[in-house]
């Protein structure tokens, strides 16, 4: 896709960006792969027996496993959060896998988007497949019916469920076991399962389903095939000594026998299983990350009244040149035209490699370099291109964004001088200015996107307040006026700190719409 896209951009960087400078910390979380939730790399594993990543991924399962696919009702819609209170629901699991997600949800994507994302990430992160990853997941407004496969179920049951889910017995076979690799049976949960397993070091009671819980491996189908399984569901009930059996033992064997198969099949089956939505719902093309992305580009004010440009540049790519490269010896260089078109060799910013910021990429190597340029104001700003290669000794290779560059207009511009958002029920206010040069404006506001808690589940809903733009007067400059926009955010608004808030500033200016988007929230209190 071209940047920008709002709808995209997001996403990209929470499936491109795993750790350091814009990560989103869904990898934090689950680095190294055995984490419990609330622990952090820097706190070791707590001694609860718990699994971030394992239970992040029975919770995409459950909320996909009401789907029917001869409806084409339920799937992967978030639908879970209402259903926590039924018996095929048990344990603690969902409701913190919503809670660690819906306070990553944005205006532009929905919790169940967010959630398929986590489990992507958490996959991959613990040596399992590359997923692709599609967006356009809509969250459903209440709950669907019941149909979560329980383990005192029979196997025609089983099979009729899956079945019913779009999975025929073999594959049934195959998601069982990709999902049996990761984490275990809980004794507080499953008390007729599992016994006597709580200890002050495994405080609810966990028994794997293998002895490499921490790892996304064949080794469930391995310990099956050669007697030495540990898996609760076949010891001690019979949900997964069943289905595994079911063909005769092929599946289990084929996955025991081959690790590369496991890892590839279950890469399909847990493709097919996120993307399962109800069928009202189209899913977008799979996000890859882009090369060459701005983030964060920024124009404003400064307090001498010129006009100054800064942001990030992130540079990724897969190669053995990309991980090789070290950041401080890569070119990179950022090239505009102004608002008449012009690209003159004095608009370059120097090589930025020095302001480089760590991060890195679960998919490729990347690097992030801060940019901070003055503007001449009366010039301005309507595109950019990048220049850029692995070290200095190479040729640039230059990212124009698809052939156009980079589109950045100077038209409607925040401020953050005197901007400031208010506490509950108290006036936040937006300033900005907008270009008086270009004839009249018949319409200026801004879109204040935030989210908030609603009756029956932990995702969070979207909102969004839109005020009018008003004029105030002149500005620092004489080609720029100021514009305010002051209005209360209210209503079970949760807190600023909790939620990811973005505001976009929209002026229609001589008949042509410019357009300021996602802005980050104002940490200024009023
Ligand atoms: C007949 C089908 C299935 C049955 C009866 C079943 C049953 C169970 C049970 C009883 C647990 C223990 C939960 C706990 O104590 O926390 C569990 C855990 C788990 N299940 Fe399944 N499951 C089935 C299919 C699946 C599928 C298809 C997936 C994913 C692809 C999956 C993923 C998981 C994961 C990752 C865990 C570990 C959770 C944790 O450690 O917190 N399950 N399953």
């Amino acid at each position: 896709y071209i940047w920008p896209n709002p709808q995209l951009d997001g996403l990209e960087d929470a499936y491109t960006i795993a750790v350091g400078f814009a990560a989103n910390g869904i990898v934090d979380s689950i680095s190294p792969c055995t984490l419990s939730p609330g622990d952090s790399s820097d706190q070791p594993p707590s001694g609860t027996g718990r699994q971030t990543v394992a239970e992040w991924l029975r919770t995409a399962y459950h909320d996909m496993a009401t789907h029917d696919s001869a409806t084409g009702l339920g799937g992967l819609d978030g639908s879970i959060g209402y259903e926590t209170d039924r018996p095929e629901n048990v344990g603690t699991a969902f409701n913190t896998t919503m809670s660690f997600f819906n306070v990553l949800q944005t205006s532009h994507f929905s919790f169940s988007d967010i959630l398929s994302l986590g489990v992507t990430l958490a996959i991959k992160n613990c040596g399992g497949p590359s997923i692709p990853f599609r967006p356009g997941r809509i969250d459903a407004t209440e709950a669907g019916p019941p149909g979560v496969p329980q383990p005192t179920e029979s196997l025609e049951t089983h099979v009729s469920e899956f079945a019913r889910q779009g999975f025929n017995a073999t594959e049934m076979i195959g998601l069982v076991a990709c999902g049996h690799t990761l984490g275990g049976v809980h004794q507080v949960d499953f008390p007729s399962i599992v016994t006597n397993a709580i200890t002050p070091d495994n405080q609810e009671g966990v028994v794997h389903f293998d002895d490499t819980f921490g790892v996304y491996d064949n080794r469930i189908a391995v310990q099956y095939i050669n007697g030495s399984t540990v898996d609760p569901l076949i010891l001690n009930s019979n949900s997964d000594a069943a289905i595994f059996g079911s063909d005769g033992n092929q599946t289990m064997r084929e996955f025991a026998g081959d690790s590369d198969f496991f890892i590839s099949r279950c890469g399909e089956l847990l493709e097919r299983m996120l993307n399962t939505v109800p069928s009202s719902v189209q899913l977008g093309d799979v996000i890859e990350p882009l090369t060459v992305k701005p983030y964060q580009p920024n124009l404003f004010f400064n307090a001498t009244g010129g006009l100054q440009f800064s942001g990030s540049i992130r540079i990724f790519g897969t190669s053995n040149e990309a991980a090789a490269a070290n950041p401080l010896d890569m070119p990179v260089k950022l090239v505009w035209t102004d608002r008449h078109g012009t690209s003159s060799p004095s608009y370059t910013t120097p090589a930025v490699s020095a302001d480089f910021l760590a991060a890195t990429s679960l998919f490729g190597s990347l690097q992030f370099f801060q940019f901070d340029v003055d503007l001449d104001t009366s010039l301005g700003i309507s595109s950019f291109v990048v220049d850029w290669a692995y070290d200095a000794q190479s040729a640039l290779t230059t990212a124009d964004n698809g052939g156009a560059g980079f589109p950045f207009q100077d038209v409607v511009v925040f401020q953050h001088a005197a901007s400031c958002h208010g506490a509950v029920n108290k006036n936040s206010t937006i300033n900005a200015v907008i270009r008086n040069d270009m004839g009249t404006v018949s319409n200026a506001y801004v879109d204040y996107h935030f989210t908030s808690n609603q009756q029956g589940t932990l995702a969070f809903k979207q909102n969004t307040i839109r005020t009018t733009l008003v004029h105030a007067g002149n500005s620092t400059s004489p080609l720029y006026d100021t514009y305010s926009a002051s209005f209360v955010v209210n209503d079970g608004f949760l807190s600023v700190d909790a939620s990811i808030v973005t505001f976009d500033l929209v002026a229609v200016v001589g008949g042509q719409t410019y357009q300021s988007l996602d802005n980050p929230q104002l940490f200024t209190p009023c």
